[in-house]
């Protein structure tokens, strides 16, 4: 099955914006939300930082980045789904954190922000949904502070045959039968031909590296069924580039 165009995956997300938390809330058991929450972790966003949440949907991790940069920092949530934006904004209406987030409709592959705008970059079930993976990449490590980082979370393509099997059952048996009941079959369809075109980790990494980064990682989760892409942006010359550790907050040098 070939790639969809970026029109399509903007229609995908468009049409199911009115049943997409709640799925992943019930196929999931909730357990996206941990995933989501480890990956604002692993981004080193801090209190009073100036950070993106790139594809941002519903805006899960925008949120849970609002509450880690606190009252003197501020998010900006980007997405190219007017309707997930929608569901976004409406879900954050009414709460203190919604003073210091602002949501952007946008192109993850041609960012409307200067060079060097941001302390930390999330992106959460995105870049597999880019079209252009290597240009979203460069656009992450241009916008970038040096020396910060990207941390990217998505379904794992995994080359392991059980993962696989896994992965494909939880899809094909309970995903796509319960989005039918919704009339979501093909949007949710979509997702293991996305799965089998995304690159594995140490493939992303290798995209991450070619697009500017000085480090990865990738952070297997969830029994392997999920991933997590951390990239550290190159510090200026003369400071430390050495982080130790693997643990939150934390990346392996390569
Ligand atoms: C939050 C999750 C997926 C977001 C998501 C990403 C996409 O690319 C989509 C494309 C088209 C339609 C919908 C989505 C979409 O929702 C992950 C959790 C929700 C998943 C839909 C459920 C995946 C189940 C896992 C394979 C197994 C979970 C095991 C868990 C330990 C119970
Ligand atoms: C699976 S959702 C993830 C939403 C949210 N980050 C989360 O974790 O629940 C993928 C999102 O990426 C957005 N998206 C896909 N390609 C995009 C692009 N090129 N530019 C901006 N947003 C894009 C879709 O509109 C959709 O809202």
């Amino acid at each position: 099955m070939a790639a969809p165009s970026s029109a399509q995956v903007q229609r995908i997300f468009d049409q199911i914006a009115p049943i997409y938390d709640p799925l992943n809330d019930w196929l999931s058991l909730g357990q996206h939300r941990i995933w989501k929450q480890m990956t604002v972790n692993w981004s080193g966003a801090q209190p009073g930082d100036r950070v993106l949440d790139l594809c941002c949907g519903s805006g899960d991790l925008t949120q849970m980045l609002a509450r880690q940069v606190g009252p003197t920092g501020w998010v900006t949530g980007l997405d190219f789904s007017a309707a997930q934006l929608a569901n976004a904004q409406r879900r954050v209406a009414g709460k203190g954190i919604a003073r210091r987030i602002t949501w952007q409709l946008g192109d993850a592959v041609a960012l409307p922000y200067p060079d060097l705008s941001f302390d930390a970059i999330t992106m959460g079930y995105g870049l597999r949904n880019v079209v252009n993976i290597p240009q979203a990449l460069r656009e992450i490590h241009r916008v970038l502070k040096p020396g910060a980082r990207a941390a990217i979370l998505d379904f794992c393509h995994s080359d392991h045959a059980g993962v696989q099997q896994v992965q494909r059952f939880f899809l094909n048996q309970l995903v796509v039968p319960l989005a039918t009941r919704f009339g979501c079959e093909s949007e949710y369809a979509y997702i293991e031909a996305s799965i089998e075109r995304f690159p594995l980790g140490r493939e992303q990494e290798s995209l991450a590296q070619a697009a500017g980064f000085a480090q990865t990682t990738y952070y297997l989760t969830a029994l392997g069924l999920m991933g997590v892409l951390v990239c550290q942006k190159a510090s200026p010359p003369g400071t430390s580039d050495s982080p130790v550790g693997i643990g939150p907050g934390e990346i392996s040098a390569n």
